[in-house]
């Protein structure tokens, strides 16, 4: 942590801090009182307060930051997200960036097991200076939050001969930006930036709250450039979760890849160590587009057409070529004067694999909505995230959709970014580790 610890750790009788109701003393008799057994009461532990507001002694989900994969890739997609893209600052140094990585590394640690950031959190430190964490998510448990970091490819550029962090050899060849597709109306404040991260939870407080002081601890390093909230998301990542729906009402993720099919994931999630970029073996490529979705338009369009536009039927999403959900779509199948059942410009025909070379890729989008625009119309959309072993697979169905998909007439892409996502971080050493070896 960037924090001074020293200079908080000779004030450990400050006085009975008292911020939003809770005191230090009081945290620490709740320990103290029964649940110091757990191995809790150190101080940025909100398991303690959550055990003592649930009074039910429920945990919450967890998943574990330190493996072999970054989590929130495969992992069970939760409800809400906040993403951010970072910049970093003109003056930072490539031993900055290490140190920003570090910390953020023990942040996300904390925070994804539940706990307040620093070595005092949110509440417990000096009464004379700022708190190391905010705060808004004192009391609430972990609530499954994952944190996933990526690289964008300006991390890795030259500017006026100079090489910004020492990295331009390590680029990966196949990291740079997206090329425009046919339709594309992006606007570059709200694409690209030089570092991601995506915070995923079950309560919307616990992603904000990540994003908010992992923002923090960039101060001075790295800024924020964009970022969007998601609730609601679009996609399953297993098969223990039901499929949800999107804001034209449709289930969306029915065919996406799933966390039980290992084959899957690897030929197409995960990149391989011959791949190019050693360095990024284990890891993936983020893909993150916001769509803009013409609600009002579709909200007028009769359920037989927006039936044929997807491909797929609305109450059980199954393919217009018949069966249930799970049943594969006949795109060979025709009905009355040789109309194919799933029409040619259909967009589950268009993303399937069989009209892709055999391309997937796991998506993990959320749906959104911003207000409204000066229309009165709602600016509203899928935040759309997909994870690949290579860009290519994105670009490839993308191109297809742009061309031809009858979804082109209801949603525009506005927003636009690809990362490198590294490895998992090892116990001990930090995110993106592998990069700098
Ligand atoms: C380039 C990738 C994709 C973009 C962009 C995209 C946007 C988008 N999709 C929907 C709604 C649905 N998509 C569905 C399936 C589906 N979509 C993609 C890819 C992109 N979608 C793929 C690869 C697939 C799976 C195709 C298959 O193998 O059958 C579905 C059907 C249910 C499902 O399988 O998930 C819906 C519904 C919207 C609204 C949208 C942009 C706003
Ligand atoms: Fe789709």
């Amino acid at each position: 942590m960037t924090t001074p610890t020293e200079s908080l750790s000779d004030q450990p009788d400050a006085p009975d801090t008292k911020s939003g109701g809770i005191s230090r003393r009081g945290l620490l008799g709740l320990a103290g009182a029964g649940i110091a057994g757990l191995g809790v009461g150190i101080a940025g532990d909100r398991t303690v307060a959550a055990l003592a507001a649930s009074g039910t002694g429920a945990v919450s989900t967890s998943y574990p930051f330190f493996g072999e994969h970054q989590s929130g890739i495969v992992t069970p997609a939760q409800d809400r997200l906040h993403f951010a893209a970072f910049d970093m600052s003109g003056s930072a140094t490539r031993d900055d960036l290490i140190e920003l990585l570090k910390d953020w590394t023990v942040a996300a640690a904390a925070m994804t097991a539940g706990k307040d950031i620093g070595d005092f959190g949110a509440v417990s430190g000096p009464y004379d200076a700022p708190p190391e964490d905010t705060g808004e998510a004192l009391g609430l448990p972990a609530s499954g939050l994952t944190i996933t970091f990526g690289f964008g490819p300006t991390l890795f550029q030259t500017t006026e001969g100079a090489d910004r962090f020492g990295l331009a050899a390590r680029r990966p060849a196949e990291l740079v930006n997206l090329p425009h597709f046919p339709g594309d109306r992006l606007n570059p404040a709200t694409s690209d930036g030089d570092l991601c991260i995506q915070a995923c939870a079950d309560d919307p407080q616990v992603a904000v709250h990540a994003i908010r002081n992992l923002s923090r601890i960039a101060f001075g390093r790295a800024s924020l450039r964009w970022s969007q909230l998601g609730f609601g998301r679009t996609s399953s990542t297993s098969t223990s979760q039901t499929t949800p729906r999107n804001l034209f009402g449709f289930k969306d993720g029915t065919a996406n890849i799933k966390a039980e099919e290992p084959t899957a994931v690897n030929d197409q999630v995960w990149v391989q160590s011959g791949d190019g970029a050693g360095w990024l073996a284990g890891g993936s490529y983020l893909v993150a587009r916001r769509i803009r979705m013409g609600i009002e338009p579709w909200d007028r369009t009769i359920l037989s057409e927006q039936e044929a536009v997807i491909g797929r039927n609305k109450g059980e999403g199954a393919p217009l070529s018949g069966g249930t959900e799970f049943t594969e779509p006949d795109f060979a199948l025709s009905g009355r004067e040789n109309i194919p059942l799933i029409a040619e410009n259909a967009h589950v025909r268009l993303a399937h694999p069989t009209q892709n070379a055999g391309i997937r890729m796991l998506r993990r989008g959320y749906n959104f909505v911003d207000g409204n625009d000066e229309l009165g119309r709602l600016n509203a959309g899928l935040f759309f995230i997909s994870f690949q072993r290579s860009p290519h697979q994105f670009t490839e169905v993308q191109l297809n959709l742009a061309r031809h998909d009858a979804l082109n007439e209801y949603i525009t892409h506005v927003g636009s970014a690809l990362f490198a996502v590294p490895p998992g971080a090892t116990r001990g050493s930090y995110v993106g580790a592998t990069l700098f070896a």
